[in-house]
């Protein structure tokens, strides 16, 4: 054995192979269960490393194992399963040594690696297959790539031989919309040496047959002509993106320790980290302080009952969505039935099958998570939406304001600086390039931002092209600096075009804490010193107190 725990993506699938050899040679259904929890881990490992063929590789074999979980009775399971199980397996650790040798899956320890420094495995170049005829797009869209830090390797159609390192993404652009016989061959060769990267197709003819020959050969995704190349940066953008990789938590409510014990070791497998009562009175208490994405619910305990206090929290405003599960050894269907018309989300029976378990807890948090977001995000840039970026602001002030009064020392004396940014003639840049250029455009100065400031900033898109920034502990003459270096930036980023690249510009006004106390008179204060951007010229930076 490599090690102890389970670290690197090599140690993972020796395990996996390890746990697959075990049931392999006595076939019983806990085996395999320990073995579809291998598998699972390391589709979510792939998944944190941004990996997206060997996610899709692994999540193919999790399916596979799912399907054939059955229980007890339904193990060993027939031969011919066993095979073709194998076969996946054997597909997969072919398609982690391919990556590995391509610096790709370098071994990182995870207690010292948390999710969100893993950036330096990430590989950062691109390959471009391109012929002559598509030569300007081609360079506006190498440009574009390498102002947000991708290395671009170009390749013609014709060559076989790739020296470089594995890229995170391949965008193929065909000479005509539709792919030749040799170009598809080509896609297939280039799906097998890079197994892990994204393929991306430009240009496709909108029709069902053309996508599914180009999926086929290994194309992960296709982009219709008319929306070229507007979205290639967007799919390759959201191949880095870090995605809120908080971790999930799950509020156990059960009075039995020993079922606490087993739920909490079965959702640590799988990486979820919980906080468990045994007394429902202190449910409110436990949700305000630890704020989980999940409750799971015993039906019968001392005082009150699951049911009872699930009522409660569904005539609460800020628990009225919140999934609960319940975890029961109730086994009459009318009562569970009963319990699930009273605010319940789910039902699962004690004892609880681990994989089951984990795959719903998951699932519904995935899901809760995604609402959430769809509420507070703005869909095209992934930066806070005007109303959320408006309750920030004032919980920005407000945090100074209680920070002032109580005198602490850690923050007395904050500042907060807000600026306004608008994008310069955008109507323009709509009316002669079309909406999805103009979409890009914003995308790009959201991503320059995203790059350029703090965790702790504030970015928000305000509307259309507006954008709401605040920079807590700085003052007006360092963000003026900050704010006219990105803009100065801004108007050198290219934005691909069919026909090549085009450039924008910005102007922002800045207002700044204390000399405007509240929320309403920053922002007011900002939009006075934008305006007077406008007025003064476009493409600056105005301070407006
Ligand atoms: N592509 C795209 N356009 C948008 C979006 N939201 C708003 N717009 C357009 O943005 C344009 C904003 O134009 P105006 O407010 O007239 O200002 P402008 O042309 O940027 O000119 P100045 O601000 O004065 O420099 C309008 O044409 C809107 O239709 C969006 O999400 N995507």
């Amino acid at each position: 054995m490599p090690q102890s725990s389970p670290n690197s993506i090599e140690d993972r699938l020796y395990v996996l192979q390890k746990r697959w050899d075990v049931y392999v040679a006595d076939g019983r259904f806990e085996q395999f269960i320990e073995f579809a929890v291998a598998v699972n881990s390391l589709a979510e490992y792939f998944n944190r490393l941004r990996l997206p063929g060997l996610v899709r590789l692994c999540e193919g074999l999790e399916n596979a194992a799912l399907f054939k979980l059955g229980d007890n009775s339904s193990h060993p399971i027939a031969p011919q399963d066993v095979f073709s199980l194998q076969r996946q397996i054997e597909t997969l650790a072919a398609a982690v040594v391919s990556s590995k040798s391509s610096g790709v899956a370098r071994r990182t320890p995870e207690s010292t690696t948390p999710a969100s420094d893993i950036d330096w495995i990430k590989p950062r170049s691109v390959w471009m297959v391109v012929g002559p005829e598509k030569r300007d797009m081609a360079d506006a869209l190498t440009r574009q790539l390498q102002f947000f830090g991708f290395k671009v390797c170009e390749h013609g159609w014709d060559e076989e031989e790739y020296v470089e390192d594995k890229p995170l993404a391949v965008l193929f652009i065909p000479a005509q919309e539709n792919a030749s016989s040799e170009e598809i061959a080509r896609i297939a060769a280039i799906r097998a040496e890079c197994p892990a990267s994204q393929l991306i197709y430009l240009g496709v003819e909108s029709a069902i047959e053309p996508i599914v020959a180009l999926m086929r050969a290994g194309i992960d995704v296709t982009i219709p002509a008319e929306d070229q190349p507007a979205m290639v940066l967007n799919c390759i953008l959201d191949l880095v993106q870090t995605k809120e990789q908080e971790q999930y938590r799950v509020l156990v409510v059960e009075d039995s320790r020993v079922a606490v014990a087993l739920i909490q070791r079965t959702l640590a497998q799988h990486g979820i980290d919980t906080h468990a009562i045994n007394d429902p009175g202190k449910l409110l208490d436990a949700l305000e302080s630890y704020k989980p994405d999940l409750v799971l619910m015993d039906m019968y305990m001392p005082r009150f009952n699951g049911v009872e206090a699930t009522r409660v929290l569904r005539q609460m405003a800020a628990y009225s969505s919140l999934p609960i599960v319940y975890l029961s050894g109730e086994s009459e269907v009318g009562m569970q039935v009963e319990a699930l018309r009273l605010g319940g989300d789910q039902f699962l029976m004690k004892p609880f099958n681990p994989v089951l378990l984990a795959a719903v807890v998951k699932t519904r948090i995935e899901r809760f998570r995604e609402v959430r977001r769809s509420t507070r995000l703005d869909g095209l840039t992934g930066l806070f939406n005007h109303t959320a970026a408006k309750s920030r602001l004032k919980a920005l002030v407000n945090e100074i304001d209680d920070s002032a009064a109580t005198e602490s020392e850690a923050l007395r004396g904050n500042e907060l600086t807000v600026a306004m940014i608008d994008i310069d003639h955008f109507k323009a840049i709509n009316d002669t390039y079309g909406h999805p250029v103009g979409d890009q455009v914003i995308r790009g100065l959201a991503w320059l931002l995203k790059g350029r400031l703090r965790s702790i900033d504030l970015i928000g898109r305000y509307g259309g092209e507006e954008f709401l920034i605040a920079l807590p502990g700085v003052g007006p003459d360092k963000a003026i600096a900050v704010i006219d270096r990105i803009r100065r930036d801004f108007s050198g980023l290219p934005h691909a075009q069919p026909d090549g690249a085009l450039y924008a510009t910005f102007s922002a006004g800045i207002a700044s804490y204390p000399a405007m106390s509240a929320a309403a008179a920053l922002t007011e204060a900002a939009d006075g010193a934008l305006l007077q951007a406008k007025r003064l010229g476009r493409n600056r930076v105005e301070y407006g107190g």
